[in-house]
């Protein structure tokens, strides 16, 4: 079970655990209780999450070398206290503000994607990456990420995960969290990462250009102190792997998916002429690309780009009548969970309608790619902004399909992506 879970967290999953509404096991001397039901769901993150705000210790020391104590992975009162900073810089409020900067990035990618030469593939997962990369530097920093900086970052990123593995056996051992782990080989992705994000973090600051670096420095903590320059780093860090791996993932996934379902690809591409007339998307545009959102729900649903939320008890609690000891580790587990037949009809197709106004309901927290609880993705609505913009300003102009030979195949590292790569040929409409 090791060996797969190292390999890929997803070959863990035997065809019986999709139904189960909670799994029990034990990994060496490590319990582990899988949440799969809205109730089981909703107790764990939600009336649980103060026995549950902690990370486990695979994510903590998978991400760790490179986040430090940023939100993502941090717990007790140094979270709550950067979430109260970080939380606001991309609420809901500030989206239109933000925006623009998403159109203008993918201006600049639909102008190149216009000068390709017919037929030559692409990898679309690098491309994404790319592009998701330069949005959130834009966004974060206030100035482009050069092009090269970009996939330098892309690419260590990719790097550092699939040397980081999904499992810390020495966790799993039980040893405790201060022994230090054995990491081969991720420095130096590790250095080049956080040189890159210096180098933004203390231009932005000096810049008066507005961006969310500049508005975090704004913010004080509670009891009015500042944010000193590792926390900064720390944070700047965090909002880029968080802001652009995740989102990258869900447009390589869309755009996977709609070169699998004609008509629905079709209907997108309609819905984004319909409303842009040729133009790229922006904020404004939003409320009439109701398909287009309902194509990214459900690839967020069959694909969830972190399919894996996993904490470590701090205190006991009780789950669905089980007593649960501190220690143990609770995940839910989005992969399970979006394909549970109990849950979704038809689990396994692609049917964005499922996701359109007027659709049935759906039972509460049956659904959640972005987590749920007080430890919710900060930045879901800009994830869910960006892809909308991106997937309609594309598609009305081309249309992918996957490249001859092309195997595609899910690979959950720390996130959930298409294989290595994904080659794929555009064609101009
Ligand atoms: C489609 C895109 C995205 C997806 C699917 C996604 C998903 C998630 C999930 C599932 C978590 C919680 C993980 C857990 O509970 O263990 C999370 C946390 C977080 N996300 Fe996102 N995210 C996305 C985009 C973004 C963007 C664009 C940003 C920033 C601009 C962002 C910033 C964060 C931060 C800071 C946290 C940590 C929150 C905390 O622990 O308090 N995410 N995200």
């Amino acid at each position: 079970m090791l060996r797969r879970a190292r390999r890929n967290f997803l070959e863990v999953w035997l065809a019986g655990h999709f139904s189960q509404p909670l799994i029990q096991t034990r990994v060496l001397a490590q319990r582990i209780l899988v949440c799969n039901s809205p109730e089981s769901v909703q107790q764990a993150f939600i009336d649980g999450h103060e026995a549950l705000e902690r990370k486990s210790p695979q994510m903590r020391h998978a991400l760790e070398p490179l986040l430090g104590d940023g939100l993502f992975i941090s717990d007790g009162l140094v979270w709550r206290e950067r979430r109260r900073v970080v939380a606001p810089v991309t609420h809901h409020s500030r989206l239109p503000e933000l925006a623009p900067v998403m159109t203008s990035v993918i201006e600049e990618r639909r102008d190149a994607w216009r000068g390709l030469p017919p037929g030559a593939p692409t990898d679309i997962l690098a491309s994404m990456g790319q592009l998701t990369a330069e949005v959130i530097c834009a966004a974060l920093f206030g100035r482009r990420l050069g092009a090269g900086a970009a996939a330098t970052v892309v690419e260590a990123f990719r790097r550092y995960q699939a040397r980081i593995g999904n499992t810390d056996l020495p966790s799993l051992l039980g040893l405790p969290d201060w022994m230090p782990r054995l990491r081969l080989g991720i420095s130096p992705e590790v250095r080049r990462i956080h040189a890159v994000v210096d180098g933004l973090v203390a231009g932005a600051l000096r810049g008066g250009e507005s961006s969310l670096i500049g508005a975090m420095a704004q913010a004080a903590l509670p009891g009015g102190q500042r944010m000193d320059a590792t926390a900064f780093r720390n944070e700047a860090a965090t909002l880029f792997m968080a802001g652009h791996e995740t989102t990258a993932n869900l447009l390589a996934w869309a755009l996977y998916l709609l070169s699998q379902a004609p008509e629905a690809e079709a209907r997108l591409a309609g819905e984004a002429q319909a409303a842009l007339r040729g133009r790229a998307a922006g904020w404004e545009d939003l409320p009439a690309l109701p398909y287009t959102r309902a194509v990214v729900d459900e690839a967020l649903r069959l694909y969830p780009p972190v399919p894996l939320l996993a904490r470590q008890a701090g205190a006991p609690l009780t789950i669905a009548g089980e007593a649960v000891a501190p220690g143990t580790i609770v995940i839910v587990v989005p992969w399970l969970l979006h394909r549970n037949p109990g849950l979704w009809d038809q689990p396994d197709h692609f049917a964005p309608e499922r996701f359109l106004p007027g659709a049935p309901e759906r039972p509460r927290h049956a659904y959640v790619p972005f987590s749920l609880g007080p430890r919710v993705c900060t930045g879901m609505g800009f994830g869910l902004a960006e892809a909308v913009i991106v997937l309609a300003t594309l598609l009305q102009e081309f249309r992918l399909r996957l490249a001859p030979g092309a195997r595609v195949f899910p690979v959950c590292r720390l996130t959930l992506r298409p294989g290595e790569r994904l080659p794929m040929v555009l064609e101009r409409r």
